[in-house]
């Protein structure tokens, strides 16, 4: 299993308040399976994925990411594990400012020690699957939101993840245009042997999916199968 949280707890805690962001959350995810998490502002989907995506410890309980428990993790190998094993899709593109397209994949390819010659090709055959090999000398201005976000999923695959964390991707983009992003998540998913956590307030981009879970909360309420 690619991913596991085991009765996770997590709370805020703001002057003289506790606000409970997860409470007592149980997930896997496997190696090529996509799972989107729905559920109303405030429910928690954002604090599910940055305690899978280690940018938060829980409270207590299990991340495992390739079966590595995350919460043992120092800050420095948590980085690491990071870098190496996770990507993560924001709503809006975090792409540097100043760089191309090929070069915003290199970036993290560098940063994570890889061979020049290798990470090159793997770049551009990334920018290939994607569908924006034709904007590889682009930067991010000259690009359409769509565009930006697929150069955004083609760097948070660079590495080689195993899990994938994609928030609201389609949150800047017209419907057709979301519900491609939604489509070549998923066969990124499938493709790269991703274990891939999608959260979504559009319900009508479901079809795509695995398995679709509820935040309320805090909790993860339901579990659905996809829709027909
Ligand atoms: N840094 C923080 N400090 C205090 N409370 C926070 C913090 N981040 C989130 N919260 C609270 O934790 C709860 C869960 O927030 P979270 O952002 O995970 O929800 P969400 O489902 O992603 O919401 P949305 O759909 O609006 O993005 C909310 O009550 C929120 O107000």
């Amino acid at each position: 299993m690619s991913l596991v949280l085991r009765e996770v707890n997590l709370s805020y805690t703001d002057a003289d308040t506790t606000i409970t962001a997860l409470d007592h959350v149980c997930m896997e995810v496997s190696a090529g399976e996509l799972v989107a998490v729905v559920g109303p502002s405030g429910s928690g989907k954002s604090s599910l994925l940055a305690v899978a995506g280690t940018l938060l410890l829980p409270d207590s309980g299990l991340v495992l990411v390739d079966g590595t428990n995350v919460t043992r993790l120092g800050q420095a190998e948590r980085s690491a594990l990071r870098r190496d094993r996770i990507g993560l899709v924001f709503q809006q593109p975090n792409l540097l400012s100043a760089l191309a397209a090929k070069d915003q994949l290199l970036v993290a390819a560098h940063l994570a020690g890889h061979r020049p010659r290798d990470r090159r090709r793997r770049a551009l055959d990334l920018l290939d699957a994607v569908g924006v090999a034709h904007r590889a000398n682009r930067r991010p201005h000259q690009l359409s939101g769509g565009e930006r976000q697929r150069v955004n999923i083609a760097r948070a695959l660079m590495n080689e993840p195993s899990v994938l964390l994609v928030d609201e991707p389609t949150s800047a983009l017209d419907h057709e245009r979301g519900r491609r992003i939604v489509e070549l998540i998923a066969e990124v998913t499938r493709h790269h042997r991703v274990a891939t956590v999608l959260v979504t307030h559009d319900r009508e981009q479901l079809d795509r999916v695995d398995r679709v879970v509820e935040m309320h909360d805090g909790r993860l309420t339901a579990v659905t199968p996809t829709p027909a």
